[in-house]
């Protein structure tokens, strides 16, 4: 099994960056792991309480849980990888079924923080584009897609994310394998990432 470990600060397209390495790979021979589904449970936390939490700081990880699952993938056993609210500020209590599978990726703002994690990773993948453009495509993407308005993801950016980037996201690219700058959609560092699996299979 090939591990691949994709970070970058939000909206730097980690996510698409993922769609497009999928589409370029056999069908079935990629299974998904994001960050986004080991934010810790905090059901025992009211909403207000909930929408608090510093969500871009490591402590919000459970990356106990997310180590596990990849070991066990990397066993050849299916794991249950929890299903998050991004409404909610929460885990919903649903699962998904995720099956070992040639190549795993794992993808999230502070997968790289985590040393045992990090060193799971056969190759490591930073994506980068400026911190204007992140902040554009966040307002868009979280109001379209997150249940957010112009206020909460300003305040969000200025409070936490920005500090929190800037201490703990940034300097992960020095152990990148590769960085893509992703300011534009960059088709040639997908062709390259792409080569680099495919040798690695
Ligand atoms: N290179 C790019 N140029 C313009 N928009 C992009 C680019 N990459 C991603 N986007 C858009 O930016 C938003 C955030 O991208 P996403 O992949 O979800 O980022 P991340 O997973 O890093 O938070 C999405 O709406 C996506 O369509
Ligand atoms: N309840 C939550 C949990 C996380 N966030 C933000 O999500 C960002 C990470 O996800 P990306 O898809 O953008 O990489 C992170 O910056 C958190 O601030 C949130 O807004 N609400």
């Amino acid at each position: 099994m090939l591990i691949i470990g994709i970070a970058g600060g939000t909206g730097c397209g980690k996510t698409t960056v993922v769609n497009q390495i999928l589409k370029e790979l056999p069908e079935g021979e990629v299974g998904i792991l994001s960050q986004d589904s080991y934010y810790k449970d905090t059901s025992h936390l009211s909403y207000d309480e909930r929408v608090k939490i510093n969500f871009d700081h490591p402590r919000s990880i459970d990356f106990e849980l997310l180590h596990e699952h990849l070991v066990e993938l990397k066993k050849g056993n299916t794991v249950h990888q929890p299903v998050y609210s991004f409404v909610k500020h929460n885990r919903t209590g649903d699962t998904i079924f995720t099956h070992p599978r040639k190549v795993i990726i794992v993808e999230g703002i502070l997968i790289l923080t985590n040393p045992e994690l990090r060193d799971m990773f056969d190759i490591k993948i930073f994506v980068h584009a400026d911190s204007d453009e992140r902040l554009i495509r966040r307002l868009k993407r979280d109001i379209t897609e997150r249940g957010r308005d112009l206020d909460e993801v300003l305040t969000r950016y200025q409070t936490t994310l920005k500090p929190m980037h800037n201490q703990f996201i940034e300097p992960m690219k020095e152990f990148a394998d590769i960085i893509i700058p992703n300011n534009k959609y960059n088709t040639v560092a997908i062709d390259i990432v792409k080569t680099i699996i495919n040798q690695r299979l």
